[in-house]
């Protein structure tokens, strides 16, 4: 290979980020990519995997070749463990192996046969004991670090890949899980695998199991070759290693840049500059190691020469399952949602406890209404915009290996969440409805809970709206409750329906809260009497009817409210399908440069 990239930023100023690196992955051998940290280790990654995001200004050359074919010719199987491990928390071990398995193995091949996959490939990785722990999250514990990291291996490899690259296996990890995560790639080499991956600054022993090692710094290559060589290439070069000590330390320190002053930053640039001038002269060979680049002539035993992805019903109903199980068995968060209704359903109850018919009762009525539709609404809101950026990440990673589509995927979740999502609003109707005395109707009491949990959806379809194309967590949280705000403004009680300027009618038309709080008053007003401060009763509300009137509500009905409500949970179902369905992660093409190969 010859891989160059560079970035111009808006100024016209130019970064080189990868400077014409060379370098050869072998079959059987596992290859290391050192160097200091803004080296460009994930950068050439990125750009050998494929898979550099594209970015505006960038360029990105190379001529990347495997088995002699260029790259995005061959039709080779890889796979690219990225460093952050991203699993369904509440799916254990043995679950997340078999919906991969279930997902990019062959739909031909016998389920006995996938299940025997998954358990040998649990055994390989040395996750036996822990085939039945879920994943777990910072609410529940579960897997180390360590066993994330060689589960996201398994799941690589259910796609069988010759070609193995992985970002940081080891970051994050303690020097016993970094070393069980290496022997694990270091077992994939030697059974004939070519594994590149990157690294910081590993233990000896760790150091130990590379067979070769590309160092970067900068952008640039000061080594290539055979792991062993590169210590007699740094003496070559003037740069003995010291008594007893590390080699990883030793090369990490020799061609990092010393910042901490502008004399070492000087000299430490100049000594960098010197190692790569000198490793374009010199050429190291490796004769234990083949001098052509290749993978494997033999595939994968498990390896799937049909591989196509299942029909999209086979593939609802796995994510359904997974859906199922995620939102089933996160009993923290269901249980905190319950106590948030119910503790609010009680100060609600508390606060408007048995209103009554007076005429002051009115403008209870109609605050127990609006306070309602936001409690509804901000729940839902908030619990999806906390969850939904984290699994659309994992969601694309999973989609760019073509595991499944988005129709199914989507389909599956709204299924799988939407029973368990409607028992919080229906939770706080029960308590609330008996406890303020609303209209004493069973029919009404059944309208007052559908009203609520439909609104509930509609927040929740908000939320994964924002969700989808929010940059993440954040900036969900940040922008979800913004647009709630406005909704709540316009939402039929602050501002009267027949005065809200015409430019801005709109935003009540597309309010979840109006819709809500409409229904709720529709549902509640019509019927009710309410007794007059005077004898006479002149200038009092006596007719619920009237309160409906002067909210500006007369037109309107429950089931009127209701199909409002459905039309901005369709459109904003429709508007994350369309998001996600639009967001497929976009890679930097890579142009052909004149060069050397990998
Ligand atoms: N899209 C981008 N826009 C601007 N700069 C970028 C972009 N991608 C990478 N870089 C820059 O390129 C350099 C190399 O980044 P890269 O992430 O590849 O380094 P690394 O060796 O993997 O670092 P680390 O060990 O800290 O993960 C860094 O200075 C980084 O800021």
């Amino acid at each position: 290979m010859d891989v160059r990239c560079s970035i111009t930023n808006k100024k016209g100023l130019k970064k080189t980020i990868l400077n014409d690196i060379s370098g050869t992955a072998k079959p059987g051998r596992l290859l290391a990519i050192m160097g200091p940290s803004g080296g460009g280790k994930t950068s050439l990654l990125n750009a050998l995997a494929g898979q550099v995001p594209s970015t505006k200004g960038m360029e990105l050359q190379g001529n990347v070749t495997v088995n002699g074919a260029p790259h995005c010719q061959s039709d080779h199987k890889q796979g690219y463990v990225q460093q952050e491990d991203l699993f369904y928390s509440q799916l254990t071990v043995r679950e997340t192996l078999n919906m991969a398995a279930a997902l990019r193995l062959p739909k031909d091949m016998p389920a006995d046969k996938k299940e025997a996959a998954v358990v040998d490939l649990i055994q390989r990785l040395g996750l036996t004991q822990s085939a039945d722990t879920p994943v777990g999250d910072a609410k529940k514990r579960g897997l180390s670090g360590g066993e994330k990291k060689r589960l996201s291996i398994g799941c690589e490899l259910l796609g069988s890949p010759m070609l193995l690259f992985l970002d940081e296996p080891t970051t994050g990890l303690d020097s016993f899980q970094a070393e069980k995560v290496m022997q694990t790639l270091k077992n994939l080499a030697m059974d004939g695998k070519t594994v590149v991956c990157s690294i910081h600054q590993p233990r000896s022993s760790i150091f130990s199991m590379f067979d070769d090692l590309l160092l970067l710094s900068e952008g640039s290559t000061i080594y290539s070759g055979p792991a062993k060589g590169a210590i007699s290439h740094f003496e070559s070069l003037g740069h003995p290693i010291p008594a007893n000590y590390n080699p990883a330390e030793f090369i990490a320190d020799l061609i990092s840049i010393d910042s901490s002053s502008s004399t070492a930053e000087k000299e430490s640039r100049e000594r960098v500059e010197k190692l790569r001038a000198a490793f374009k002269n010199v050429a190291v060979s490796d004769e234990s190691a083949p001098s052509s680049v290749s993978l494997p002539a033999t595939p994968d035993s498990a390896a799937p020469e049909d591989e196509t992805p299942c029909s999209w019903p086979q593939q609802a109903n796995l994510l359904f399952k997974r859906s199922w199980r995620q939102i089933s068995r996160d009993k923290a968060t269901n249980v905190a949602r319950a106590m948030s209704n119910v503790s609010s359903a009680i100060i609600f109850g508390g606060i408007f406890w048995r209103m009554g018919r007076s005429q002051t009762s009115i403008q209870d009525r109609m605050g127990l209404m609006q306070v309602g539709a936001i409690n509804a609404a901000m729940s839902s809101l908030i619990k999806t915009l906390n969850v939904f950026p984290k699994e659309r990440v994992l969601v694309q990673r999973e989609r760019a290996k073509g595991s499944y589509a988005t129709a199914p995927y989507f389909a599956a979740k709204l299924a799988a969440e939407s029973p368990i999502g409607a028992l919080f609003p229906l939770l706080f109707a029960a308590i609330v409805y008996p406890a303020t005395g609303l209209h004493p109707k069973m029919s009404r009491f059944a309208k007052f809970c559908g009203i609520l949990t439909l609104e509930s959806f509609t927040a929740t379809s908000l939320g994964l709206a924002v969700g989808s194309f929010a940059p993440s967590t954040d900036a969900a949280l940040a922008i979800g409750p913004g647009i709630m705000v406005l909704f709540i403004v316009f939402g039929g009680y602050y501002v009267n329906a027949g005065n809200v300027p015409r430019a801005l009618r709109w935003i009540p038309s597309v309010s979840l809260i109006k819709h809500a709080f409409e229904g709720l008053c529709d549902n509640e007003f019509p019927g009710l009497d309410f007794e007059p401060v005077s004898a006479d009763g002149a200038g009092d509300i006596l007719k619920g009817e009237q309160v409906l009137q002067r909210l500006g509500f007369s037109d309107s009905s429950v089931a009127k409210t209701a199909r409002a409500q459905a039309r901005v949970l369709a459109f904003n179902y429709w508007l994350t399908y369309c998001i996600l369905k639009a967001k497929k992660p976009a890679f930097q093409r890579m142009e052909p440069a004149p060069g050397r190969t990998i």
